[in-house]
């Protein structure tokens, strides 16, 4: 497979060193302000850049016809408009807010979590997320998902980050040196805490995860979910 890497940072550079170990390899590369490489000579292009220049990157693979994996996170506000963008091109797009295989599942023990616990009033839950301190989005998108998942099956309305207000659920997010990526969910008595926790011990994970869509994705036209890719069927 032939990669456009759009975007050359850490995550970008995780990317570049697995895909080459599984024999494909980088044709293009967009750093902030150069590139290198062909864009047109690529079968498929990777976002992982930033908020801001997400959109610009995903537009630019669709209008190419080129199919596209984005991770970038904090640009969710519009994601109705790739998508749409998508289906008018015929083009072929995943999004996810984390690639790693261990978070898909830990989406989906989440979900099933927040439904058990639903029932049991006394239980207040409430989502924490700690990054590196170069993260530039707060709450994190995989905090996001997760949160969207407990809202299916909970009283609370919506979420919000360092919230107290009781319907709505509570997110926190921590910046400290050097952590690739933890979030914990709690569920909080007066008796006891029921805790669930995925914490990333690198970027390989997510970079893999990545890779593993772009694999999936490179021969097909549509919108597609990690869930898709991994074949998770157990939701809720
Ligand atoms: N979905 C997932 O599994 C994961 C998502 N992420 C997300 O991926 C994004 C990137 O993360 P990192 O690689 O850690 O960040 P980073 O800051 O190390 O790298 C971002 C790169 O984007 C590129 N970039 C920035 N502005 C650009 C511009 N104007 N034009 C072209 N390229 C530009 C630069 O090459 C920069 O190095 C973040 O939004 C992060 O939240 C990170 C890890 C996993
Ligand atoms: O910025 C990061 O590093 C990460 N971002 C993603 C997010 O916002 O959820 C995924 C992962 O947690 C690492």
């Amino acid at each position: 497979m032939k990669i456009a890497l759009l975007g050359y940072g850490k995550m970008g550079k995780t990317i570049e060193k697995l895909a080459l170990e599984k024999g494909h390899s980088i044709v293009f590369k967009s750093l902030s302000k150069t590139a290198e490489g062909k864009f047109e000579d690529a079968d498929i292009a990777i976002d992982f850049s930033s908020p801001e220049v997400a959109i610009k990157n995903i537009s630019k693979a669709l209008e190419a016809g080129t199919p596209i994996v984005s991770g970038t996170t904090g640009w969710l506000d519009k994601y109705d408009e790739m998508v749409k963008l998508c289906e008018n091109r015929n083009g072929s797009f995943i999004y996810a807010s984390n690639f790693s295989v261990g978070v898909n599942l830990f989406f989906s023990i989440n979900e099933y979590a927040a439904k058990l616990i639903a029932p049991w009033k006394e239980y207040n839950v409430s989502v924490e997320e700690i990054h590196h301190l170069q993260k530039k989005d707060a709450p994190s998108g995989t905090a996001i998902t997760i949160a969207e998942g407990i809202l299916k099956h909970s009283d609370k309305k919506d979420w919000k980050l360092n919230t107290s207000e009781e319907n709505t659920l509570n997110i926190t997010a921590k910046r400290e040196e050097d952590v690739k990526g933890t979030h914990i969910v709690s569920y909080d008595s007066s008796i006891d805490t029921i805790s669930l926790k995925h914490e990333a011990h690198s970027r390989e994970g997510f970079a893999l995860g990545a890779i593993l869509a772009a694999e999936f994705l490179k021969d097909k036209k549509g919108i597609f979910t990690m869930k898709d890719v991994l074949g998770i069927k157990i939701n809720d």
